[in-house]
């Protein structure tokens, strides 16, 4: 296992001139011995880019990679000692599952007694125990899958195990299965581990530390409760949570926040700068409270949703949008209806230039 350490950028394109010509953005980042890591974002966002600078596939067109403290930026995976599993299973469909496990480790000349023991302990882990002699010609997509990731995880000396999505092919539930699953190997086999994925349950499941990404920069790296609680930039807010974080333009002046049309009264003073910001409150942490609430707006009800754990409130005030996560002992208002919002209290984060303040 291994401490990664990026302090590069990448451009596919020779001479990038502006930040959009960078797929990575000029970023240092430490990926600790043994951490479960989650890269998110949405298409595009590079996070395959970021995972084949690490695995070796591709060079950085700037600045280094470091294992331990050894520049590897131009050795190749197998010189930097990395485990990777794609989107597709990458097995021998003429061998046993057996086999197929145990082709990483042959490869590496490990004693035969203790391959049979490792692939043994991979196996049950992934529930592959009772198809060990069967050929992988002849199992389900998502079983071969399961392969891939037992392939990957066969061996104990990789410096690091890179998932690129690894779950598209399995269906739902065994999916939801697996991710906990993968979870619980982190704990047993203690591996690094670093895994791409846009799919927010998924990598905020898996991931003890979650790298959120978008458009070249990785804008937070964090715990799924600081993901929620203090999103570093408003694209981490509306990113994760479901739905995600509210934002109000709001004006700051001497002590005074002007919100959607409103003076709003705060219980203590604000200690924040002047001039234009943005207020972010989480949907969870909004609910109907009395009429002139110090903190709270009035907003006209525009939609009511049953999700079935909770209701869904959609209102609007002086032209901007704030939803609601009502629980369901909620008194639940009606389309039309003016309720109170409270949008400063302890959860509330605010923003400037789309960067949380202090
Ligand atoms: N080989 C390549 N040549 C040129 N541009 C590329 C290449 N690979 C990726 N890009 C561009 O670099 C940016 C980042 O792509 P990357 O594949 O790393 O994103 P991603 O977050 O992994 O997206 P996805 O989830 O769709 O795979 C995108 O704008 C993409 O079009």
């Amino acid at each position: 296992m291994a401490r990664i350490t990026l302090d590069l950028a990448h451009a596919y394109k020779a001479n990038p001139q502006n930040d959009s010509d960078y797929a990575l953005l000029p970023l240092k980042m430490e990926f600790a011995d043994g951490g479960a890591y989650a890269l998110l974002g949405p298409s595009g966002c590079g996070k395959t880019t970021m995972l084949n600078i690490v695995s070796g596939l591709l060079v950085p067109s700037r600045g280094s990679v470091q294992f331990d403290g050894r520049d590897v930026t131009r050795a190749s995976p197998q010189e930097r000692n990395i485990a990777q599993v794609f989107q597709f299973p990458v097995i021998y469909d003429t061998m046993t599952v057996a086999e197929n496990l145990a082709f990483p480790l042959r490869n590496r000349k490990m004693p035969e007694s203790q391959i049979r023991q490792r692939v043994g302990t991979i196996a049950e882990m992934l529930e592959l125990s009772d198809q060990l002699d069967q050929r992988a010609a002849g199992l389900a997509a998502d079983a071969k899958q399961k392969i891939s990731l037992g392939r990957g995880l066969v061996r104990p000396d990789v410096a690091a195990v890179l998932f690129d999505e690894p779950l598209t092919v399995i269906d739902p539930h065994l999916k939801w299965k697996l991710r906990r699953k993968l979870k619980q190997i982190h704990h047993e086999l203690k591996l690094t581990l670093i895994y791409v994925t846009h799919d927010q349950v998924e990598a905020l499941t898996f991931a003890d530390e979650v790298v959120v990404m978008t458009r070249g920069r990785a804008v937070q790296v964090g715990a799924a409760d600081a993901l929620f609680e203090r999103p570093q930039h408003v694209f981490v807010g509306h990113f994760i949570g479901s739905p995600g974080m509210n934002f109000l333009a709001a004006q700051h002046q001497d002590g005074r926040l002007q919100l959607a049309g409103h003076a709003l009264v705060a219980s203590q003073r604000l200690n924040l700068p002047d001039g234009p910001l943005q207020l972010g409150v989480r949907p969870e942490y909004l609910a109907p409270t009395a009429p002139q609430t110090p903190g709270a707006l009035p907003c006209t009800v525009v939609r009511v949703q049953d999700i079935g754990t909770y209701f869904l409130l959609t209102a609007e005030v002086d032209g901007q949008v704030l939803r609601a996560r009502l629980g369901p002992e909620a008194a639940v208002p009606s389309v039309g209806e003016t309720v109170w919002l409270r949008v400063l209290g302890e959860h509330t984060c605010f923003y400037q230039n789309e960067e949380l303040l202090a």
